[in-house]
Parts: C-alpha cells; structure tokens; sequence
C-alpha cells in the first residue's frame, strides 16, 4: 500500500523535522541567555565600579554648609568568598561578634562567619514593617542584589519564563495565584500546565497567563518537556492533586527539570509527593520546598521515621534540610524559617492576623521567578558566600508577608489572596527599590 507508506513516512519527517526544530531553538535560546546574562553582569559590573569611585571620592566632610548628594547604592557584589564556597560563609560585612548568634546555628557552631548572618538577618527581619525605614541595607542588599534591572535593552522572556505544575478539576485558583504573582513580581511569561478541564477556567481569570491543558493526557511528560528548554524556573505542586497519574507525571517532569539544571520550588501537593518519594528532589541544589506546618510534619516523619519535636523548630528545619542532602527548605509560619542545613534564617517581616487560602502560592510562585534570579546572579558572580536559593527563599517570603500586610490595612476580615496580589508591586519598591 504505497499511500500508507508515504503517509508513514511523511510523518515519521515531521516528527524528525519538529525534534530538529526543537533542537535548535533550544540551542538558540541557549546561547541568547549566555549573551544576555554576560552583559546583564558587565552591566552590573560597570555600576558596581561607578559605586565605589562615587564613594571613595566623596567629598567627607561633615561640616559642608552645602548638602551633600545621596550615595549611590550600595554595589551588589556581597562577599569575595569563591563560588564553590556556596552556603558557607556569610559576607564580610555581615559579621558581627559570636555572642548575639548563639540561637540560630545547630548545632552552635565556633566559626565567627557562620554565626554571624542568621542573627543579622533574625535582627533585621524581627523588627516588623514599622522599622521599614530604617532597614540595615547590608541585609536588604542580598536580595536587591539579584534584582534584574529594568533597561530597554532587555528582551521579552529574559527576566523569568516560569513554569508551574498543577491545576486540576478541583483546584483552580492555586495555580492561577502563582502564575500571576510570578509575573507580578517582575518575571516576563507564566506558563500553567494543568489537566483539560481546569484550563479554560485558569485562562478565564486572566488573559495574561499561558495555559497548557496538557497534565492528564497521555503523553504529558513529553508535551511538557517541549517547554522545558525555555523555562527558567518550575513551580510544582500549587492545585495539582494527588491522583496517581498526575504525581507520576509531576515526579518526571521534575527528573528531566533537574538534568537541565532548571531551580524548582515544590510547594502543595508538590510537598505530598516529595513526602512519598523524596529521592526525587533530594541533593538538587536547586531545589526549594515550602512546607507549611502539616506539609512539613508529614515530611520529617517520613524522612525520619520518628515523631518531630515541635518545640525546637529551628533544629527539626536544619534536620529536615540536611536529610534532603542540603535542599533549601522554608517552614512556613508565624515566623518563615529558612535553612539550607548549615544554618537557620528567620524572616519575620510583620504580616497580619489573616489567614486566607492561597497566600502559599503567592509564595511559591514569586519564589520560582527569585531564584532563577539568584542563580543568574551567582552564576554572574553578583553573590557570593551564600545560597542562592536561600537569598530567594529570604525574598519571596518577606514579600509575601509584606503583601499581607498592606493588603489587610486596606481590607481587615475581608483580605483575600487577591487583594494581597494587588500589594505585589508596591510592596516590592518598599522592599527592594527603595
Ligand atoms: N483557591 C485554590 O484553588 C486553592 C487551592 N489550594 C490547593 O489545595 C490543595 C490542598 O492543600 P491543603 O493546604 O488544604 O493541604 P492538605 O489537604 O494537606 O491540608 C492541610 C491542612 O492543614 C491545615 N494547616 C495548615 N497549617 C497548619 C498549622 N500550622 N497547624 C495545623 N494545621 C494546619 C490546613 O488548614 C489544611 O486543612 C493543594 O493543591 C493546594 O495548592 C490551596 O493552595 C489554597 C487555595
Ligand atoms: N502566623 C503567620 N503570621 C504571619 N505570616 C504568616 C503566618 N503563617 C503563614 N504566614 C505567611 O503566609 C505565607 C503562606 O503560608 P501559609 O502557611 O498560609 O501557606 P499554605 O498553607 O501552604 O498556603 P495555601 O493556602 O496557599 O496552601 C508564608 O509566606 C508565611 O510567611
């Protein structure tokens, strides 16, 4: 039968002809990121260098009846501490004397550098909104420094195309909330991967999103693992479900995003399948999990197979983290602790007494978009001396509190995760650009 061969034949060379397609943007795509972060950095290199000539020939006296133009801002670089020192020491200029750290490293550690950031951070990030004004730029610097600037050489995609995993009948609004944030946040496209029927309500919330009804079709991993050349970084778990074939697909999508070095953040029902396989994350420094207190119970005892001590948190998050080969690891709470296994970070920006469902994907997705930011950035060598995912992980979670905040001095009772949406560009100037 050759009209059956042909027809064999010609799709055998569209499919040959898609791979090769596939390939090659792959590669193009590739080589436009190497391009653009090594100006990105010379850029920021430039002002770096503009800072300290700007400081060191700054005009010091006191007593000038002229004012005195403001200082720039301080130069983003933190630490000359060598890459491969990740998660390590802090920046030199964080250090401060061992005798205020004591609470904050399990166990109490002698090395005058690795006691002395996590009380600085405590410091700082306890002193609530109200202090706001009078923040220690050291600290802030951390994250502002992996910030992209905004200049009009940039190109659409370069400042985060986010990918988030989860969408399902019953859940809509988890992945929708994350998506949105990500590109509230300042990420450039939010990719949805859902199963068919949450897509046509996901993309009826917002124009802005792109949505793929792709999670329960039978070649799921593969339609999924198209996007992943393009994604800078994976949000997994936000609405998925915990359906067999939905976690299996989860479970792969993951192991391919990790063989190309993509930073993942599991939250949700992300967090149930890491509970029930957590090899599948477990050592991958760029992944972060962000547990709220029930997520993170049912973890610890998984992983350790003992009832957790819920009275010493700070030493069940250094466990958990260090059982899952260093992973960072966010307990979400009253206080959001944060460890990459070597140390504890408190951030505790002040938020609001309301609760509301969704503000975990606010998280979660304003966090997938920091970290591809951070790992740039410390790829640019911008940051130095510390965890990447932890600067990222410190970012989202003091935003999101900081959300929080000013959303519920608008609306009281009635705050929705909405609303605190809505906060996502003022409250990050107030943190990070001013
Ligand atoms: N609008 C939406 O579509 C939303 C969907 N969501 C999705 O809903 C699914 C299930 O999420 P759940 O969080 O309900 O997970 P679970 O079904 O594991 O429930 C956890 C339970 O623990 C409780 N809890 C949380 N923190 C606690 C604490 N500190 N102490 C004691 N109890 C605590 C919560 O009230 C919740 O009922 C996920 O896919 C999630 O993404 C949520 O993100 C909320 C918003
Ligand atoms: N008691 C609290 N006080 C202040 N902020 C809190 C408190 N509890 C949680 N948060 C903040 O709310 C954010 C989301 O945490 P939450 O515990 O609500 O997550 P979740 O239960 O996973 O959310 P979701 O409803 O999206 O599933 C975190 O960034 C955390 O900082």
């Amino acid at each position: 039968f050759p009209m059956e061969k042909l027809m064999e034949q010609f799709l055998e060379q569209s499919a040959q002809a898609e791979e090769n397609f596939y390939r090659v943007e792959e590669q193009r795509l590739q080589a436009e990121d190497r391009r653009r972060e090594a100006e990105h950095a010379r850029e920021l290199h430039m002002l770096q260098m503009l800072a300290q000539v700007f400081s060191s020939g700054r005009p010091s006296s006191s007593s000038s009846s002229t004012p005195k133009p403001s200082p720039p801002a301080r130069p983003p670089v933190i630490s000359s501490t060598p890459p491969s020192q990740h998660t390590r020491g802090p920046p030199g200029h964080l250090k401060r004397p061992a005798s205020q750290t004591d609470s904050f490293s399990q166990p109490p550690s002698t090395d005058p550098q690795a006691l002395a950031l996590p009380s600085v951070l405590e410091r700082y990030y306890s002193l609530g909104s109200s202090s706001l004004g009078g923040m220690d730029d050291d600290i802030v610097s951390l994250v502002k420094s992996i910030v992209p600037p905004l200049t009009s050489k940039k190109h659409k995609g370069q400042d985060g195309r986010i990918g988030i995993i989860g969408g399902c009948k019953d859940y809509t609004g988890a992945p929708y909330f994350a998506a949105i944030s990500a590109l509230k946040v300042g990420g450039d496209l939010s990719h949805v991967f859902c199963t068919k029927d949450a897509a046509t309500v996901i993309k009826s919330y917002s124009p802005e999103l792109i949505v793929h009804p792709v999670l329960d079709s039978p070649n799921a991993v593969e339609e999924i693992e198209k996007w992943l050349p393009r994604l800078h970084g994976l949000v997994v778990g936000p609405g998925l479900g915990r359906e067999d074939f939905l976690l299996k697909t989860a479970k792969e999508v993951i192991e391919r995003s990790r063989a190309r070095d993509i930073p993942i953040v599991i939250d949700a029902d992300g967090l149930w399948l890491v509970t029930h396989q957590p090899a599948v994350i477990q050592g991958y420094q760029k992944g972060i999990l962000t547990p709220n207190f029930m997520e993170f119970t049912r973890l610890f005892e998984a992983l350790h197979h003992e009832p957790m001590n819920s009275s010493d948190h700070q030493r069940s998050v250094m466990q958990l983290s260090a059982a899952m080969g260093n992973l960072t690891l966010v307990l979400k709470g009253e206080q959001d602790l944060i460890s990459d296994g070597s140390k504890v970070y408190s951030c505790s920006v002040e938020g609001s007494g309301r609760r509301c469902g969704g503000q975990g994907d606010l998280l979660c997705g304003s966090m997938g978009v920091m970290a591809h930011w951070a790992h740039a950035a410390s790829t640019a060598g911008l940051i130095r001396g510390m965890n990447p995912s932890v600067v990222a992980a410190f970012g989202a979670c003091s935003l999101t509190r900081q959300c929080n905040n000013q959303a519920f001095q608008r609306h009281g009772r009635s705050t929705t995760t909405s609303d605190m949406i809505q906060e996502i560009g003022p409250a990050f100037r107030k943190l990070f650009e001013s």
